[in-house]
């Protein structure tokens, strides 16, 4: 728990009628019960309560810490009493003209369970007005000087996301807390796809706010992280089309109000998929740093992704589930399912330049949470490489790219674990937020048991990289080339390698009335469909931040007084 520091205020204040000792640091607000000691009276035989001085036991102690204070409310009038002379206290009554308010509420956050936040409140009663005053103004004093804050911010909302629930989630849940932090917004509601992104990269005068924020799920995160970035390197004027170049960081933050189907970015940012949980992230101006991959073909942008790159069974499952929208999120599940009976494997080539000299692996046991040092430190070790940036700057620091031809069932790249109320522990459990690489997994060709043993992994403690035929590998940089773009020399190497059978199944598979494999899959970026599946992407170490903290710890401490948490 946070260290109180330099007292600014200590007074006995009330709490439903009950006396507490109040303090306020630049880092701590903390209330304490004032339980009366009962002490023998030697001329009644009866205990009784004595008067003030009284010693302050050790009884409930409330601490929040400032930087997790919503707001200030100045309450009306009824709810203030006063002390009398003789300790006790009384109700007020309206003075004629004159601002007599002696109680004040604080807003603040409250952790529950699963990772999940709530604005919990507690009204204070002041015995005159004077210290009330002081009471509110300093508070509000150390709230205007956290810098983080945002004052100013731009929603977007997808109306068609997930359940059809965006607007309604974004005005009964959310608009509230920020009108009751005193956040403004401009809220605009998305006529058509990729209206946010366009908005963003042509219209929106981004001066005016602190931060954009968007109501729907991970492709509507998914048109705001392309309008920003698309944005701020036109106006550095960096090309977006070279995949060599050093992308520029975006200023502003992004936060997620979830309202999407799967809802993966938020949830693996935050541990939750709660819209009032990311609410009080953004307006307690939480910062958390993420790697974006930049995806090319041919020296030509295609996308950006934060979350998973998948072809194959993901790519699949995403094509499948377009057609079945009008299902909502359980749409995935009837094509994940279908998509698992079809077993469709397609060939190609996988280069990857493994990342090198960073620390962590996808097989560790430790994962990314809030505060993530492997985060710092690859991020450090990432922006000193780039300071000293060459061209070849990639295969100096890393190494040799390496290049395995197969057939797969699936490939991913996680950039982050990709957890998600489906696989709460999610793609690549160890993977981190913003270490600036991705884990590329590669899922060969197998029986549909084994591949369901795969599947199955992701849903429990068991791991899914320990089968025989599943690899994992944390890269900075991979290319994929399905067989049938492969150049003339790849598929001559292949024939030599793999003997005239290949010959008669790539007859067999270029003729569609064999009715067997298809040759190519697409690829699921973040939920988007990519339009080419010959990719060549690269991972820029932190280059987008969001209003979130990464997944925190629970502690000892908030599991034991929170009676919310229990
Ligand atoms: C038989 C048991 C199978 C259990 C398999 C569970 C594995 C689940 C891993 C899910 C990883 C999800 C990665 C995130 C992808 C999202 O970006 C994407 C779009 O989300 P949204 O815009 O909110 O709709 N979602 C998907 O591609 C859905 C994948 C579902 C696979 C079953
Ligand atoms: N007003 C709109 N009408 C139709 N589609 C939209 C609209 N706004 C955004 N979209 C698109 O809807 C798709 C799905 O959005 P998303 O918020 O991720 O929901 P879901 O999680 O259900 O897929 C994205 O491709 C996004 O570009
Ligand atoms: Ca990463």
């Amino acid at each position: 728990m946070e260290r109180p520091g330099r007292l600014l205020l200590l007074s006995e204040l009330r709490v439903r009628n009950t006396a507490y000792d109040v303090s306020l640091s630049r880092s701590l607000l903390t209330w304490k019960r004032r339980i009366s000691s009962p002490v023998y009276h030697p001329f009644r035989p009866r205990f009784c309560v004595p008067s003030f001085p009284r010693r302050p036991d050790s009884g409930v102690c409330h601490s929040v810490s400032v930087s997790e204070i919503i707001s200030v409310r100045e309450e009306e009038e009824e709810n203030s009493s006063r002390q009398r002379d003789d300790g006790s206290w009384k109700k007020i009554k309206e003075r004629e003209g004159k601002d007599c308010r002696q109680a004040f509420t604080v807003l603040y956050v409250e952790r529950c369970r699963q990772h999940r936040w709530r604005c919990a409140e507690v009204t204070f009663t002041c015995p005159e007005e004077a210290l009330y005053q002081r009471w509110v103004s300093s508070i509000r004093e150390q709230l205007a000087s956290i810098t983080s804050r945002p004052k100013h911010l731009l929603v977007y909302i997808n109306p068609y996301g997930g359940k059809r629930q965006g607007k309604h989630i974004y005005e009964q849940k959310v608009a509230p807390l920020f009108a009751q932090a005193g956040v403004s917004t401009h809220v605009i509601v998305t006529e058509y796809a990729n209206y946010a992104r366009d908005h963003l990269r042509t219209e929106a005068e981004l001066k005016k706010f602190d931060g954009v924020v968007c109501v729907g799920g991970d492709g509507m995160f998914s048109e705001i992280i392309h309008g920003l970035i698309w944005r701020t390197q036109i106006d550095g004027s960096v090309d977006p089309n070279c995949p060599d170049q050093t992308l520029l960081p975006s200023s502003l933050h992004i936060g997620i109000i979830p309202a999407g189907s799967t809802d993966c970015i938020c949830f693996a940012t935050v541990g939750t998929n709660d819209p009032v949980t990311s609410a009080l992230h953004i307006i307690v101006g939480d910062s958390q740093p993420m790697d974006v991959c930049s995806v090319h073909h041919n020296n030509t942008f295609l996308r950006y992704s934060v979350s998973l790159l998948g072809y194959g069974f993901y790519g699949d499952v995403l094509t499948d589930s377009e057609r079945k929208r009008w299902m909502g999120p359980a749409r995935y599940d009837l094509s994940g399912v279908k998509m698992f009976l079809t077993h469709h494997y397609y060939e190609g080539t996988v280069s990857y330049l493994p990342a090198r000299g960073i620390v962590g692996t996808p097989r560790d046991a430790a994962k990314c949470r809030s505060g993530c040092v492997v985060c710092q430190h690859n991020g450090q070790l990432l922006s000193k490489r780039a300071e000293n940036y060459t061209m070849d700057e990639d295969s100096e620091s890393d190494g040799e790219w390496r290049t395995i031809r197969g057939k797969f069932l699936a490939i991913n790249a996680a950039s982050m674990s990709c957890a998600c109320p489906r696989s709460p522990k999610g793609l690549s459990p160890a993977a981190h937020l913003a270490d600036g690489t991705t884990d590329l997994i590669l899922v060969r060709k197998c029986s549909r048991f084994d591949f369901l043993r795969h599947l199955l992994r992701h849903t429990s403690k068991d791991d899914q990289f320990d089968l025989t035929f599943v690899e994992v590998h944390r890269v900075r940089r991979f290319r994929f080339t399905p067989r049938y773009c492969q150049s003339d020399s790849d598929l001559e190497l292949d024939l030599r390698e793999n003997g005239k059978r290949q010959i008669f199944s790539q007859i067999c598979r270029d003729h569609p009335a064999c009715g067997c494999a298809p040759a190519y899959s697409s690829w699921n970026c973040d939920g988007e469909i990519l339009t080419h599946t010959a990719i060549d992407v690269r991972v820029h170490c932190q280059l987008i931040k969001l209003f979130a903290r990464g997944i925190e710890e629970p502690t000892v401490f908030e599991d034991l007084t929170n009676p919310c948490a229990i």
